[in-house]
Order: structure tokens, then C-alpha cells, then sequence
């Protein structure tokens, strides 16, 4: 009696295995895994694998925000501390764990302002830099919050928390070689992230006015030196350049649709403290130091390659100086009530110096000689030469740079052993021998 239906059960699963339908949905379980896995592991989606994995980066947005105490710490960051003669602002600083984010949010917090960071802390270079930076900045009571500005839901909340009065909008993939290797990642930094910061401005209320990198890339194949901002920037040489060239006609759109205040800023090789390991003088020192050759590129027919190298306390004096002469953007709720400010400003040196001149200066500092390999500047986006002519910035902004690249230099190398190899007999003669204070030391 039990057994029967016990029997019958058996015989119903034999025959439901037997049956095709199992196997159908076995093999099709099966086939679904293989595709899985060669799309995951397969050497021809590796050429891809690289974007994607920058995408993926920089699509990551933090796992945890919101919250009261998230708010708490947002607001308190951001609250205007101003002495009695500075009028304070309270800016929103996006890459704010880079090299020129970080030095000016510390900057801009010296002085009284509200700074609130934002970065995604991705992995383009050693992410332990930009955790150390950010570890200055907390230090400083600068939050950073962990996130993406492609994260429109994250930036409409932080507009929401904090009225901002201004964008410092640093956040973007940069160095104009790498965009060889990996273009999707400056397309969704520097135009999809740039559009995404000012869909957001734009409807905030009240619309900061926003002041954001461009770069001296944007002059592109230009003969004519100096490099003046009413200059042809129609042929850029690196998508690099191309991203922020569109970058700055996105500006304009924004401007004049909806109101919003723009400014521009031209960034020519900037350098010192804190900087970043992917750019030549960075990477020369620490390969020099390792007793590790070093390619420094030649124009045509041996002609020199320059650049107008521009320290990184004067970048930032450019920075709050465009902050701090920004007019009110003039829409409200996402419209335009009246024509708004739209510039753009040339920050640099304006006396380029030979790429073999760098090497010479750190060559003397770092008390190393170098093993130079003179190759031809590879066609893979830089340019020959650069040059700043900064009068439009000098006039309008109050800029006027003040360190000359030996002394520059000398703030970086001190820096550099310190951060690096604290130990070392050079890092200690720097640390006594007084190599002038960066923003940080
Ligand atoms: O002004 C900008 O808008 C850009 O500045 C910076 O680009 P660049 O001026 O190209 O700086 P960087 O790579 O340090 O090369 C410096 C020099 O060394 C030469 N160079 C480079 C590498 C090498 O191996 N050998 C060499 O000679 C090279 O030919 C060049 O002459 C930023 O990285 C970029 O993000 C952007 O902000």
C-alpha cells in the first residue's frame, strides 16, 4: 500500500528524467555557464577588458551615503568659517583626492570657505596616494565623499544638503598619453561627468557658478606661440585634448540655456608635492632613484621638446582667484533668467623649459645621473612645445605666477623623499635643508 505510490513517485521522476525537457533545461543551464565564462575570460575581450574595467572604476559610486550622520558630516564640511575680511564661499570640490583638488580645498578651507571633496578614488594611479591625501584633507575638516559625479542621484542629494555657491569641477581622466589605451574612460570622465556636473548645477537651487579644468592640450597642432585664449583649438592631437576641448563647448551650452556661470581653466603641465605618478617628472625621479633608465622624447631633426611647467601653488592662487571673481549664475529652477558669465583662462608658467633642462635640474637635486635614452617623441598625442600667454588671467584674475622650475623642483624632490623613503640620507639633508614650504609641509 505504502509502496505504491512510493514506486509510482520513482517511476514519475525516471520518467521525468527521461523526458527531453530536463536535459533541455540541464544543457541550456550549461550552455549559458560556457558563454559566461568565455566572455569573462575569452584573450579577445582582454583588448576590452581594460575599458571596461576603468568603466566599471568609475561607474562605482559609494556603496554607503545618505543618512543623517552622512548629512551631518556633508554640512559640516561645507559650513563657511570666514574671517572677518575674506566673504566666505562654500565649494564643492570634485576630484578633490587628485593633486590639484586636493591642494585647493586646502586652500580654500585656510582661508575660512565651506569645502566639500568628492572623488571616486579610482585605481588610474596608486589609489594609496589619493587616500593619503584625502587623510590631509579630513585632517583639515575636509570630507571627502566617496562617488562619482556620473552619480546624478549622489550629486542632486549633495546640492539638496548644501546650498553651494560654486563648483570647483576637477574630477576627470587625465594625462594625454594614456588615451591611447583606454579612450572610453575619458569620454566618461571628462564629457559624460562634465555633462552630468552641470545637469546638476543647473538644477540646483540656487545654481552654483562652476570653474572646471581644461587643459593646454586643447591648442593642439598651434604653431603660433605664445598660446593665447583667442587662439584656433580646432585641432586637438590626443582624444585627451579633443574631451576637453568639448568640455569647454558643453560650457557654452550650459551657459547659455540655463544660466549657468562658467569659467575655464587652461592647466599647463602642472607640477609639484602631491603630484601625480603618471606625469614625466614624477616618474623620472622615482625611476632615476631606482637606477632605472629614463626616454626623453626629441622633435624632428633633434629639435628640443618643451614644456611651460606651472607649480602647483600657483595653479591654485589661479584657482581661487577664478573662484573668487565668478559673477551669480542667473537661472533658477532649471531656467535661464539672463545672460551669465562664460570665460576661459590660459594658467601657466610663460617660460617653457626644454624636457632635457627637468631632467638636468632633478639630476642635480637628486644627486643621480641619469641614464638617458633620446628617442623621437612617439605620435601618440603629445606636442612639441607649450607656452602660456597669460595676460587675459593677470588681468582678470589677479594671477601672476611666482616659482621658477629649479625651485619648484626642489619642493617636489623634498616632498617625494619624504612621502617615499623617509629613511634615506637625501630625504634627511632635504628635511633640514629647508626646501621651501608647499601648501602641505
Ligand atoms: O598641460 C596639460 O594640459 C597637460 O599636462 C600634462 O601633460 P604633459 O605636458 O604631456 O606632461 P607629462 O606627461 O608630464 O610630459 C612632460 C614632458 O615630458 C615629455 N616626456 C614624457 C614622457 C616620457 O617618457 N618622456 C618625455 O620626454 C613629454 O613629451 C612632455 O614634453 C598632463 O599630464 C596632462 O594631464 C595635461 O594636464
Amino acid at each position: 500500500m505504502d509502496k505504491a505510490p512510493f514506486h509510482h513517485q520513482r517511476l514519475q521522476n525516471r520518467s521525468l528524467f527521461r523526458s527531453p525537457l530536463p536535459k533541455l533545461v540541464l544543457w541550456s543551464i550549461l550552455f549559458i555557464v560556457i558563454l559566461f565564462l568565455f566572455f569573462h575570460f575569452s584573450p579577445t575581450s582582454q583588448s576590452s577588458s581594460s575599458s571596461s574595467r576603468i568603466d566599471r572604476r568609475s561607474l562605482r559610486t559609494s556603496a554607503a551615503w545618505g543618512g543623517a550622520a552622512w548629512e551631518k558630516r556633508v554640512r559640516s564640511s561645507a559650513r563657511i568659517r570666514s574671517s572677518h575680511n575674506h566673504h566666505g564661499i562654500s565649494v564643492l570640490v570634485t576630484g578633490a583626492a587628485g593633486f590639484v583638488g586636493s591642494h585647493c580645498s586646502i586652500a580654500l578651507k585656510r582661508r575660512g570657505d565651506g569645502v566639500l571633496g568628492l572623488d571616486n578614488f579610482n585605481d588610474y594611479y596608486e589609489p594609496s596616494l589619493k587616500r593619503a591625501r584625502q587623510a590631509m584633507l579630513e585632517r583639515a575638516g575636509i570630507f571627502i565623499v566617496d562617488g562619482d559625479v556620473n552619480d546624478a542621484h549622489l550629486l542632486r542629494k549633495l546640492f539638496d544638503v548644501v546650498p553651494f555657491t560654486h563648483v570647483l569641477h576637477l574630477a576627470a581622466q587625465a594625462g594625454v598619453r594614456y588615451a591611447m589605451k583606454n579612450p572610453s574612460s575619458y569620454v566618461h570622465s571628462n564629457v559624460a561627468g562634465l555633462v552630468s556636473l552641470f545637469e546638476a548645477a543647473k538644477s540646483a537651487t540656487p545654481q552654483p557658478a562652476v570653474v572646471w579644468a581644461s587643459s593646454s592640450s586643447v591648442y593642439g597642432l598651434n604653431k603660433k606661440v605664445p598660446f593665447s585664449e583667442v587662439d584656433r583649438t580646432d585641432r586637438p592631437a590626443s582624444l585627451y585634448a579633443a574631451t576637453k576641448k568639448a568640455g569647454e563647448e558643453i560650457a557654452h551650452v550650459y551657459n547659455h540655456i540655463y544660466g549657468l556661470s562658467i569659467t575655464g581653466l587652461r592647466f599647463f603641465t602642472v607640477y609639484g608635492p602631491w603630484g601625480r605618478p603618471d606625469m614625466a617628472y614624477f616618474f623620472f625621479t622615482r625611476d632615476m632613484l631606482r637606477g632605472k633608465s629614463i626616454s626623453v622624447f626629441e622633435g624632428p631633426d633633434h629639435s628640443t621638446v618643451a614644456r611651460d611647467f606651472t607649480y602647483i601653488d600657483d595653479i591654485v592662487s589661479g584657482c581661487l582667484g577664478a573662484l573668487d571673481t565668478t559673477e551669480k549664475s542667473t537661472g533658477t529652477g532649471g531656467k535661464k533668467r539672463g545672460s551669465a558669465q562664460l570665460r576661459v583662462f590660459n594658467l601657466g608658467n610663460t617660460s617653457p623649459l626644454p624636457v632635457s633642462q627637468l631632467v638636468g635640474i632633478l639630476e642635480r637635486l637628486l644627486k643621480v645621473k641619469a641614464d638617458k635614452k633620446i628617442i623621437k617623441m612617439p605620435r601618440n598625442g603629445d606636442v612639441q612645445y607649450t607656452h602660456a600667454n597669460i595676460s587675459h588671467a593677470q588681468a582678470q584674475l589677479g594671477y601672476q605666477p611666482t616659482t621658477d622650475l629649479e625651485t619648484g623642483l626642489k619642493k617636489f624632490v623634498k616632498w617625494y623623499l619624504q612621502y617615499y623613503d623617509p629613511s634615506s640620507s637625501l630625504s634627511k639633508k632635504g628635511r633640514s635643508g629647508g626646501g621651501g614650504s608647499s601648501s602641505f609641509l
